[in-house]
């Protein structure tokens, strides 16, 4: 028994999915929610800022450079994120930088992709009206389940044109997708065999999916393992009810996960392979991770909690992540556990993007990756990622052998004195330029998360911004080490009050290193503007001694604590084989799962 059956996951899916208030809810009043009118961001990005973004990730992940979608995003300033002509004034989410520092320059989002209250969208209209009923609902006293929802409008604030909808399948949108618009799964064979079924069949649909188990369920869907008829691919299926969210005023949160999926492109970061609609669902078909979640492997390890190098690792990925989410503008604001998934390789996916925030981000350059430059001298103590300075065993073609990427430093088989000056190590290799994207000024008046990763300034009501996925990172941190969270009281409640109230303690055991709680500390500083991260955003993070020996270029390639068993799918029962029993099987045991939120167990399948 694990995850999902925890009382955190158990309670949040009841409570979120049936909207009741705990009782102790009632009386409790730290939100009060005000509009905060948003800011203009700088405009003018300059050519060298769009390369130093594309190195920057491409040092960070590999070859997202080549990403279209990237490249296009990275515009010069045309004021297009300024301001949200479409926006009613009472959404509350949109969020927009200011720049930080002189070298100030915008990233604005791709126009094409990212254009604000577009009112020619239908779908705004839905955003609006679900946005604008979510407000009127929820101002005032605060609604308390374990994952705390208080404001959809978040998820109204900025809205993209679904033009962006490189991956549907609808039949509306006769763009379809292709690995071009997601460079780093070129080579999927997934890709490949889903474009031969649109090829020999036009759109593609319900039926040309096997449903083979049911992998859980969350509040706005189930998810299922399925197979691609007859291709021996597969995929994690995300089934909606169109009705059900609708009739829950989740229609807003299902359109953002939606959205946030097409814009991804990362290898921690779920594939969107395609999605389409039914006359009842709405589906999205993603990449299957066979190895649960953290929560769930957490539960598994002996004390409950994970060595610090595994720990290491995961925190790692995840910063990487987040980084890549907030480069993009996107808060993502459920960091738990329970959300990072484990892929067939052990590396990990975070997963669960209905939550999220999405703003307006203004990158800046802080460094260039100028070797000759004078702020790079003098800054030199921002440099945070020598990329592999030494001829070392780190550069590899592929990712076929387990590397030393992982392991100490490369700096660190010199002694100091063997250390070339800093000028002649810049003349090897160039270091990568140093880039702030961090939407840190974004404000939200949303309170969404789960209770015990809530972050002071979400539960004060006082409008938060990015900084809240840095307090989530510290919990996370924490939980990972420790086996626990940090603030969780008896209730809800009182977990509030503590998040809010009480100094940071850490257990006598397990014993961690200093620098892992050190970096907690700076984590969770309950002021956001002095918490480690508010301003230079991951690149804080990378450079904390916790992280000594990282190499973040290539952790992709590093050896996992963990891989799961390989799945065998040709052992899971074949379900009935017509289209038209898959449907029913879902509307039933979707029904069947609405009644049973929250139970399900990652482990213990449903078979059909
Ligand atoms: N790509 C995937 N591969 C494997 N399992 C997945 C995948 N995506 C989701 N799951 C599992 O399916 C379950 C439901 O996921 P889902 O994202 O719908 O809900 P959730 O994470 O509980 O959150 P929410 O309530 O916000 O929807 C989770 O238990 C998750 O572990």
């Amino acid at each position: 028994m694990d995850s999902k059956t925890s009382s955190r996951s158990f309670s949040k899916q009841q409570q979120k999915t049936s909207g009741i208030q705990t009782p102790e809810a009632k009386d409790l009043k730290f939100s009060s929610l005000s509009i905060h009118k948003t800011s203009k961001p700088e405009p003018a990005a300059p050519e060298d800022l769009s390369r130093s973004v594309q190195n920057t990730l491409k040092q960070n992940i590999g070859d997202i450079s080549e990403s279209k979608k990237f490249n296009a995003s990275i515009q010069k300033g045309s004021g297009a994120s300024s301001s949200a002509p479409g926006k009613a004034s009472g959404e509350v989410d949109c969020a927009v930088n200011e720049n930080i520092g002189s070298q100030g320059s915008s990233i604005d989002q791709d126009k094409k992709t990212w254009e604000y209250g577009s009112v020619k969208n239908s779908s705004v209209s839905a955003k609006a009206s679900d946005g604008a009923s979510s407000l009127g609902k929820t101002s005032g006293s605060a609604k308390i389940s374990d994952r705390a929802d208080f404001v959809e409008s978040g998820k109204s604030s900025i809205c993209r044109g679904s033009t962006s909808s490189d991956v549907s399948d609808e039949s509306t949108c006769s763009s379809f997708s292709s690995s071009v618009n997601k460079p780093h799964k070129a080579n999927d064979m997934r890709w490949e065999a889903i474009q031969v079924v649109r090829t020999r069949d036009g759109a593609l649909g319900l039926g040309h999916f096997r449903l083979l188990k049911r992998l859980g369920c969350g509040d706005i869907g189930s998810v299922y393992l399925s197979e691609l008829s007859g291709t021996k691919c597969y995929f994690a299926m995300k089934v909606m009810d169109k009705g059900s969210l609708a009739s829950r005023k989740k229609l807003l949160r299902a359109q953002t996960e939606r959205e946030i999926l097409q814009s991804l492109d990362h290898p921690f970061l779920p594939t969107l392979y395609t999605h389409f609609e039914t006359e009842k669902f709405s589906c999205l078909v993603m990449e299957f991770c066979p190895g649960g979640d953290l929560h769930t492997l957490r539960q598994k390890q002996p004390g409950k909690h994970f060595p610090e190098q595994a720990v290491k690792f995961y925190v790692a990925e995840v910063l990487l992540a987040m980084e890549y989410l907030h480069m993009l503008g996107i808060v993502y604001r459920d960091l738990k556990p329970e959300n990072v998934l484990v892929r067939d390789d052990g590396h990990i996916m975070l997963s669960d993007f209905d939550l999220s925030l999405r703003c307006a981000v203004s990158p800046t350059l802080v460094k260039s990756s100028s070797i000759d430059s004078e702020p790079l001298r003098k800054n030199s103590v921002y440099c945070a990622q020598p990329a592999c300075i030494e001829p070392p065993s780190c550069i590899q073609p592929s990712c076929v052998a387990p590397t030393s990427c992982f392991s100490p430093r490369l700096f660190s088989s010199k002694s100091k004195k063997d250390r070339k000056p800093k000028t002649e190590l810049g003349n090897q290799v160039s270091p990568l330029p140093e880039l702030i994207a961090e939407p840190t000024d974004a404000r939200s008046m949303s309170f969404v998360g789960t209770h015990e990763y809530l972050a002071p300034e979400i539960i004060k009501g006082e409008g938060h911004g990015s900084a809240v996925d840095w307090w989530t990172y510290g919990i996370f941190l924490y939980e990972l080490l420790f086996g626990k969270t940090p603030f969780k009281g008896s209730g809800n409640r009182a977990t509030l009050f503590n998040v809010v109230g009480q100094p940071l303690r850490f257990p006598e055991a397990p014993v961690v290193s200093f620098a892992a709680r050190d970096l907690i500390r700076g984590l969770l500083v309950k002021e956001p503007q002095h918490r480690l991260a508010y301003k230079r955003g991951a690149t804080e993070i990378k450079q904390h001694p916790f992280f000594e020996g990282v190499n973040w270029a290539l952790i992709r390639c590093a050896t996992p604590p963990e891989i799961p068993k390989p799945v065998e799918f040709e052992k899971i029962p074949s379900p009935a084989p017509s289209s038209a029993g898959e449907k029913a099987v879902v509307n039933n045991h979707m029904s069947t799962a609405s009644n049973q939120k929250g139970s399900d167990n990652y482990l213990e399948f449903d078979f059909f």
